[in-house]
């Protein structure tokens, strides 16, 4: 298929890679596609089982299909064909939706999510920060050696942000851990029914899983579904009912249902409303609880890195006579360098992927590619190319200095995506990760211990990419 397009291929057997597929990420043969292949070649043809698929290494092509020809490439993977028939939750997140249907539905969620509306939802999350000081303070009461394991302390503080701002919920996963949204969160992120052949499967040919959801094989179990539509639709009763008001995600939601468009229809349905709550509950708090946990776990290993991150949050703090506002938040710019870094070396996904939604030809070149062709930039790669990164495995916030981040390509990091199609979250993960450091590293140090893994392994069964292992660090008090 590639060579009669003239795209430089691997060949395969008919299986496509089949065997050779280890994750949910297809990590390893990105990796070694684009170790062997990115030097000769600015793309390369490959194949998923009998699906032929495009790998592009250019920074400059890839920035010209995510931002300038992005109407031709609009659509990413996990694109389902509209069930007609059945509301289905997951085919209508925002993360899902393609063709016409997307547009108009970023344009509808764009302004929840604007540095307005963060300032407005700054205090939810400072309640949940509090809480987490309690919760922290009391574990390391019992606990004299000082052990914890972050990647389960920061999925807890990250759930009950999320259920909070989006559902409008005040859980406690962090006092209770067997907490409700804690129980479907991870089993959300930490499927144990479907093999990863078999969601590339799904993934690949989505016509053929619509077939298959005859014999009722599905995503997530339906219970998931049921209590994300169950807890909106009463959440909504309530603040209806009793006229409620907060500052969260949901009731942003509950003011774009109901307000009509031109012709006098609501703009947003009940479901679509679920349907939306569900994808920042599972878009929010597995990605930036990665961040937090792989975040610390680097800083105990550079301790430099973390008395220079604390050196900032004691003088902005001071600053601001000791209070945490948004204002001091933002001034906490070092604390975001250690962010994109930290994204940087722990992508949530291994690449960004995108579909064609029309013929396109590739610009500088004879080569058109059919409509619905699947396209990787593989960013964890790029992340890692020591052209672009120097020594990429070192730990060093400072790349993302202004300064630096000016003399790189600006498609070297795509922690985030890029283009219109790019993570809508953005400020709210950047705003929910700074505050979680500031909470924990102005009152605790952290340091390895003999139980630190040595290296983060990734997951390889979940849809994004998270850490497979326990991260112990060990916390002393200040
Ligand atoms: C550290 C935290 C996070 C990281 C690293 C991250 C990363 C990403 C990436 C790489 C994409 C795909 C972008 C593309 O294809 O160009 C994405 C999309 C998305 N993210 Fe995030 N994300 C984070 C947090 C969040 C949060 C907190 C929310 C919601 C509250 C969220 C909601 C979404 C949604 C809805 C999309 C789909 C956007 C669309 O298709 O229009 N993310 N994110």
């Amino acid at each position: 298929y590639w060579e009669q397009r003239g795209v430089p291929q691997v060949k395969t057997n008919y299986f496509g890679n089949f065997f050779l597929i280890k994750s949910m990420h297809k990590m390893e043969l990105l990796r070694e596609y684009y170790r062997t292949y990115r030097g000769t070649s600015k793309l390369l043809g490959t194949y998923v089982f009998t699906k032929p698929i495009l790998i592009v290494f250019d920074l400059d092509l890839a920035k010209t299909m995510l931002i300038k020809d992005f109407n031709k490439l609009m659509d990413r993977f996990q694109r389902r064909e509209n069930n007609t028939h059945k509301f289905d939750i997951l085919n209508e997140t925002l993360f899902r939706v393609g063709g016409d249907r997307w547009g108009p539905l970023r344009k509808k969620l764009t302004p929840i999510f604007t540095t307005a509306k963060m300032k407005f939802m700054f205090p939810t999350l400072l309640t949940v920060a509090h809480q987490l000081e309690e919760a922290f303070s009391t574990h390391l009461a019992k606990t004299p050696r000082g052990d914890v394991e972050l990647y389960d302390w920061m999925a807890r503080f990250t759930t009950d942000v999320i259920a909070h701002c989006a559902f409008g919920v005040e859980c406690n996963s962090l006092k209770d851990p067997t907490e409700i949204f804690r129980r479907m969160g991870h089993r959300i992120f930490h499927p144990k029914f479907i093999s990863i052949r078999l969601r590339t499967f799904m993934l690949t040919y989505p016509t053929i899983f619509k077939l298959l959801k005859f014999f009722n094989i599905k995503e997530h179990s339906k219970d998931v579904e049921d209590f994300v539509v169950q807890i909106v639709r009463e959440t909504l009763r309530l603040r209806e009912e009793q006229n409620i008001q907060r500052n969260d995600l949901i009731d942003l939601l509950i003011e774009l249902k109901n307000s009509q468009d031109k012709e006098g229809v609501p703009q947003m349905g009940v479901e679509e409303m679920a349907a939306q709550i569900f994808v920042f509950f599972t878009g929010g708090f597995e990605t930036s609880s990665t961040a937090l946990s792989c975040g610390l776990y680097e800083m105990a290993k550079t301790p430099h890195v973390q008395e220079k991150a604390r050196a900032e949050i004691k003088s902005v703090l001071e600053k601001h006579n000791g209070e945490l506002t948004y204002e001091a938040l933002m001034e906490m710019t070092y604390l975001d360098q250690i962010i994109t870094e930290t994204v940087r070396k722990y992508p949530p996904l291994s690449a960004i992927t995108r579909i064609s939604t029309d013929e396109y030809k590739l610009p500088g070149t004879n080569i058109t590619l059919e409509k619905g062709t699947h396209i990787y930039i593989p960013m964890k790669e790029i992340h890692y190319d020591p052209d672009i990164y120097e020594n990429p495995q070192e730990f060093r916030p400072e790349r993302f200095h202004p300064d630096e981040e000016q003399k790189r390509h600006p498609q070297a990091f795509l922690g985030f995506g890029f283009g219109p199609r790019n993570c809508i979250g953005l400020r709210f993960a950047r705003m929910q990760v700074r505050v979680g450091f500031v909470t924990l590293l102005k009152l605790y140090r952290f340091s390895v211990s003999e139980k630190t893994p040595a290296h983060i392994e990734s997951a390889k069964l979940n849809s994004v990419v998270v850490p497979g292992s326990k991260i112990w660090l060990k916390a002393e008090k200040l």
